[in-house]
């Protein structure tokens, strides 16, 4: 957080009868920023501006720790990335967090942690913005409309706070026409347009490169080494290439492998029975059961689906997707 205080004036100014008579401060607020003048007499000095969006990362390394199951490359990737990037007073760009794995391993739920330790007004803050593909999937004819629709808003949005945050679920189901107006956005630009993107968070949802992942930890666990043992170089080459060759991630050919503008590709494991539990007695405490009772989790999860199917089935086909729905059947 900046201090605010009349330092910046000329010292000639800064007497005590004038410090008790004559100094003004004045506070403008714009967006989540307030803009701090100090002024004696007719002299006035931008001192300061704050913005709220602050980052809490002692909070974010407790939630991370605690509410986050079976994700140790992504909680410590996404740590790094985000206290690194929130501390930083001029970042060269804006934070591009490219999240990847199955379906219910909390890319979501992680979005959500880091917006809840920015934002005090979580995800209701005015400074979030959700965009799901498939929800705004433009018909052929329209998508020059869309593009005009998507730039305004980033601009729009990022005009009154430089510190917003866009998060893009299902990335790999949208427009290539719409991702590739993103491009500039996320690149290395002082200014577009009179707007700085620098200090935006884009974040990108995505199912694409899951089954390389899932294949890096199924592997881990047939050798009999232990999950937390697998880092994310054993994941990073084997993710990029299998986002190289899928045939709807042409975003990534063009606009981030080639211009690096991702500064984060994280991947997300599959989830084990174990970890269901955790997410079900994680359920349980939200639905405000004081004492969550393990026998209805373990059944729960008993009845959820796994693979690979041949042998022991280990990896949850929903990750803990289903469980806040399913759990109301078996309380
Ligand atoms: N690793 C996890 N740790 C704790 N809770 C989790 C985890 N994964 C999922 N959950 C729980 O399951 C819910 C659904 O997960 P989430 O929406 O984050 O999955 P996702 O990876 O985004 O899935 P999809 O790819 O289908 O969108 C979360 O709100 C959270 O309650």
């Amino acid at each position: 957080m900046l201090e605010c205080s009349c330092d910046k004036l000329p010292k000639r100014l800064l007497t005590k009868r004038l410090l008790a008579q004559t100094i003004h401060w004045t506070i403008l607020q714009t967006g989540c920023c307030w803009n701090v003048t100090c002024s004696v007499n007719q002299y006035s000095v931008p001192i300061c501006s704050y913005c709220k969006s602050v980052l809490s990362s002692i909070e974010l390394k407790h939630d991370l720790r605690r509410k986050l199951f079976g994700q140790h490359i992504a909680a410590q990737v996404i740590l790094k990335a985000v206290t690194g990037f929130m501390e930083s007073e001029n970042p060269k760009k804006p934070l591009v967090l490219s999240l990847h794995g199955w379906t219910g391993t909390g890319k979501n739920f992680v979005s959500q942690l880091i917006v809840e330790n920015i934002y005090r007004k979580k995800m209701r803050s005015n400074f979030v913005h959700l965009f799901t593909a498939t929800a705004h999937f433009p018909h052929e004819a329209h998508i020059n409309k869309y593009k005009t629709q998507l730039q305004e808003w980033i601009r729009g949005n990022v005009s009154i706070c430089p510190h917003s945050m866009f998060i893009f679920d299902e990335m790999d189901k949208m427009h290539l026409g719409l991702i590739d107006i993103l491009r500039p956005y996320l690149d290395f630009y002082e200014h577009l347009d009179g707007v700085s993107y620098r200090k935006a968070i884009f974040i990108f949802l995505s199912n694409i490169g899951s089954e390389k992942i899932n294949e890096v930890a199924l592997d881990f666990w047939r050798d009999g080494r232990e999950r937390e043992e697998i880092k994310l170089k054993d994941i990073e080459t084997a993710l990029s290439i299998s986002i190289f060759n899928n045939k709807n991630s042409g975003f990534w050919h063009t606009s981030l492998i080639d211009n690096n503008l991702v500064d984060f590709f994280v991947p997300f494991l599959p989830l084990e029975y174990k970890h269901v539990i955790q997410c079900g007695l994680a359920e349980m405490a939200r639905k405000g059961y004081l004492f969550p009772n393990k026998k209805v989790v373990v059944k729960m999860a008993r009845d959820l689906n796994y693979f690979p199917k041949e042998g022991k089935c280990v990896f949850s086909m929903q990750g803990c997707k289903v469980i806040s729905n399913r759990l109301g059947f078996y309380i």
